[in-house]
């Protein structure tokens, strides 16, 4: 049997150059497995915290020295030893040492370095890829990308008030079609908005980031975009949103300076989607209201859970206790999976669970601040979700896990399957 042999943490930076941290773990029989993990900007209030120093002298407070040193001092002593053939218990004897509900003691970000660290170290040790490891020989499905062609909000400096525009080759043949899809798509719009005297420079995930007439112009220069690139949109290519709402919540309802500025109630904001999902192909809406704002979810369920995605992420932030709460109310019909929410391998697949059980559906997803880690790409494979959005293609970080993906389906051959989880765009 293997077993955990020393775990040690250093520190890297993520790609907005602020410092996070990367774990390498030894197996007794001589393997290294790493793993570096990513951070948010549009954080929800209830995520597993990311332990961070505070030193202002240092990185402005954004040090993780005392991450590093919970994982080279606690963690690595407790773990010393461990078979690695039993994920689960790795998780539980982490969650157990830090002892909170939100792993603020070690910090979540120490927790899922070691945890994801183990998971590749155990598919070292049985000579397996990590997507097989974790899901067995039917691991076979790759998942439909949501490219992040168009980036406002928290993750841009200019005046579109939603977070993020994707785009999801629905109609593609194989992911590595869907990748071809988007990045033909990726520089029409580049030319697109060139041609139009629009900024080309690029929001935290890779996509353009010009300022706009409004928040509905960017549905429809994407959509030209598609056209452009000569696929039809709707058919080849749909839109997915993930405005993050709340960050552009306001006491009373939300704040959008693309509409105005005044303050738009939940309804009048129900009703801009409702109008856009009638006239763009758009089959997936994220964090259309704010975290807090269940009714607006609710509502939203209600009137559009039918044709198109619902995905909580703010609110429900990968954890398991809040997902079954959400599934019990009809919050959404969604779920976004990011690990660094909930902080272990196995707390995220149970969150991936419940979501199937309940007939919902799950998105992988990178972090603004990512690493070139590319553990999400087996992962999603793993978990045959079908869907994961890593930012635009383009940027390093980003394409580490839509390449390891295209390797993936490379290595599968005639096995590997392709197909949209999303309903048809309810458009036109
Ligand atoms: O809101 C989101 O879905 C994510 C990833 O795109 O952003 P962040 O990592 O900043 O929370
Ligand atoms: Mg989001």
């Amino acid at each position: 049997m293997t077993r955990i042999n020393s775990i040690a943490a250093r520190q890297i930076f993520d790609s907005r150059g602020l410092p996070t941290l990367t774990v390498r773990l030894e197996t007794t029989g001589g393997a290294i497995a790493e793993a570096s993990v990513p951070s948010g900007a549009s954080t929800g209030a209830h995520e597993a915290v990311e332990l961070r120093d505070g030193d202002p002298k240092r990185f402005g407070g954004k040090g993780v020295d005392k991450a590093i040193a919970n994982v080279n001092g606690p963690i690595a002593n407790a773990l010393a030893g461990m078979s690695l053939e039993d994920q689960a218990a790795i998780d539980r004897r982490l969650i157990d040492l830090d002892g909170t509900s939100n792993k603020g003691k070690l910090g979540a970000n120490a927790i899922l370095g070691v945890s994801m660290a183990a998971a590749r170290a155990a598919a070292m040790t049985v000579s397996q890829p990590l997507y097989r490891h974790l899901g067995g020989a039917g691991a076979v499905r790759l998942p439909v990308p949501c490219m992040n062609v168009l980036n406002g909000g928290k993750h841009a400096d200019n005046n579109v008030d939603f977070q993020e525009f994707m785009i999801a080759p629905v109609g593609a043949p194989s992911f590595a079609e869907a990748m071809r899809y988007g990045a033909e798509t990726y520089q029409a719009l580049k030319a697109l908005l060139h041609d139009r005297g629009l900024s080309t420079a690029v929001g935290d995930e890779g996509g353009f980031a010009p300022d706009l007439g409004s928040n509905e112009e960017a549905c429809a220069v994407i959509v030209e975009a598609i056209e452009r690139a000569g696929y039809r949109a709707g058919e080849d290519i749909a839109i997915a949103l993930d405005p993050a709402a709340s960050s552009f919540a306001v006491e009373g309802g939300y704040r959008l300076a693309g509409e105005g500025d005044g303050v738009t109630s939940a309804k009048a904001l129900l009703a801009i989607y409702e109008d856009w999902v009638k006239r763009y192909p758009i089959v997936s809406i994220e964090d259309g209201f704010g975290e807090d704002d269940w009714a607006g979810f609710i509502a939203q369920t209600e009137a559009q859970g039918g044709r198109i995605q619902i995905v909580g992420d703010d609110n429900f932030v990968t954890n398991p206790t809040i997902i079954k709460r959400g599934i019990a109310e009809k919050v959404a019909n969604a779920a976004l999976i990011k690990l660094n929410q909930i902080g272990t391998v196995t707390e995220t697949v149970e969150a991936i669970r419940l979501c199937f059980e309940a007939g919902w559906g799950a998105m992988v997803s990178h972090r603004s601040g990512e690493t070139t880690d590319d553990f999400i790409a087996d992962f999603t494979v793993a978990m045959g979700t079908g869907q994961l959005k890593s930012g635009a293609p383009c940027r390093g970080e980003r394409l580490a896990k839509y390449n390891r993906l295209m390797a993936i389906e490379a290595e599968l051959g005639d096995r590997a399957q392709y197909s949209s989880p999303f309903k048809r765009p309810p458009h036109r």
